[in-house]
């Protein structure tokens, strides 16, 4: 399955922390253990096992991240799980039985789980981390439980260790990290519905184009060098619409109107409602030959195919010239004018202003 773009590039960059973490992380004890052997061979195979295969893993998600993330995930996931849950389990089990004390068997790579631990609930995706916190609970839970029981073992310089280091992480795991993470989980939904408004607010209700305000916005994103094309376009005879088919009717010509606006000029652009039964069309930079033809070609694919709810509508157009877009007041100024002559010289027709116009 291929990941969303923007998701996706924040996932795999995660992932590749996650591994490159890990590997660190066995380095580092295999180090350790390297300087200070342990007599156990469990505490010299594991952080060499895990180290290599993290290293395989993290070469296979490197081929293709995209292709290989999912695998990658659960491929390191089970290792997590597989490396550390069933041998701790066998020593708490074998502790519980009287054939060893655990405070002595159970082996000082704890450190490492809680490495993990903490790596997988920064960084794997939200859904993965159940996975983590269930491997830690199946570690933490029993060893605590045992510890509890054998009081003995508790009050050893190793038992203090271990509690003093599962302590905490349960803590952490158990209570303040849900706590956190809803906060996280509220704050997102707060930002998502704030991105939402913010997004409604500069659109057109009714046809979904910028309105006034979305047009200001997106004006703001142009730099003083970008040069604009204005045009202004309005429904000929639109009131008598209305009159004849209903509110409801004209409501679906100006939707219908809007949506045709949408497939005719492909290069830089915005398209707004300006007003009533008027839009704007701001071209950035457009080039001559766009320029001359521009204003005809919306005139014409507005007003030539007949609209699905009322037949034959004609749209007037008028066209300002090229401008910077700092003159966005002037150059609406000039498709007005433009239009108006459109509207006198008797409608369904395109003209582009020149200083003589009135
Ligand atoms: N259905 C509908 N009508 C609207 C909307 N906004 C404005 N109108 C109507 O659009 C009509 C505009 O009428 P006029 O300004 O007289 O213009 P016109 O009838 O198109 O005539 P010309 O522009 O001169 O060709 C008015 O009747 C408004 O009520 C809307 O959102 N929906």
């Amino acid at each position: 399955m291929r990941l969303k773009t923007e998701e996706s590039k924040l996932a795999i960059a995660a992932l590749y922390r996650v591994l490159v973490a890990s590997l660190v992380c066995c380095l580092f004890y295999n180090i350790f253990f390297f300087y200070f052997p342990s007599k156990y061979l469990f505490d010299i195979l594991a952080p060499r096992i895990i180290m290599l295969c993290c290293l395989a893993l993290l070469i296979y998600f490197y081929v293709d991240p995209q292709a290989h993330f999912k695998n990658t995930v659960r491929a390191f996931l089970a290792l997590v799980i597989a490396s550390f849950v069933p041998p701790s389990l066998y020593f708490i089990v074998m502790a519980w039985q009287g054939k060893w004390l655990l405070i002595e068997r159970l082996p000082p790579t704890s450190g490492i789980t809680l490495s993990l631990l903490i790596l997988g609930l920064m960084m794997l995706p939200r859904r993965q981390k159940k996975y983590v916190i269930l491997s830690w609970s199946l570690i933490a839970i029993p060893t605590f439980h045992y510890l509890i029981f054998h009081p003995a073992e508790l009050h050893t310089e190793r038992g203090y260790e271990l509690v003093s280091l599962f302590g905490p992480a349960c803590l952490i795991l158990y209570v303040i990290y849900p706590y956190q993470s809803g906060i996280r989980h509220h704050m997102d939904e707060i930002t998502v519905s704030l991105r939402r408004s913010e997004a409604e607010a500069d659109r057109d209700f009714l046809t979904d184009v910028y309105n006034r305000r979305g047009l200001q916005h997106w004006l703001k994103q142009l730099t003083t060098n970008d040069k604009i094309c204005v045009i202004l376009i309005d429904v000929d005879h639109f009131k008598s619409i209305n009159d004849r088919y209903g509110h409801t009717t004209g409501d679906k010509v100006l939707i219908e109107v809007a949506s045709r606006m949408r497939s005719i000029y492909f290069d830089k652009h915005a398209i707004a409602r300006w007003g009533g039964e008027e839009f704007t069309v701001i071209m950035v930079n457009p080039n001559e030959q766009a320029f001359w033809a521009i204003g005809s070609m919306f005139q014409i694919a507005l007003s030539n195919l007949p609209y699905k709810t009322v037949g034959k509508v004609t749209v007037s157009v008028g066209q300002s010239e090229i401008h910077s877009c700092e003159d966005f007041i002037n150059l609406i100024e000039q498709a007005d004018n433009a239009l108006y002559d459109a509207k006198n010289n008797g409608r369904n027709q395109a003209i582009i202003y020149n200083n003589t116009l009135s």
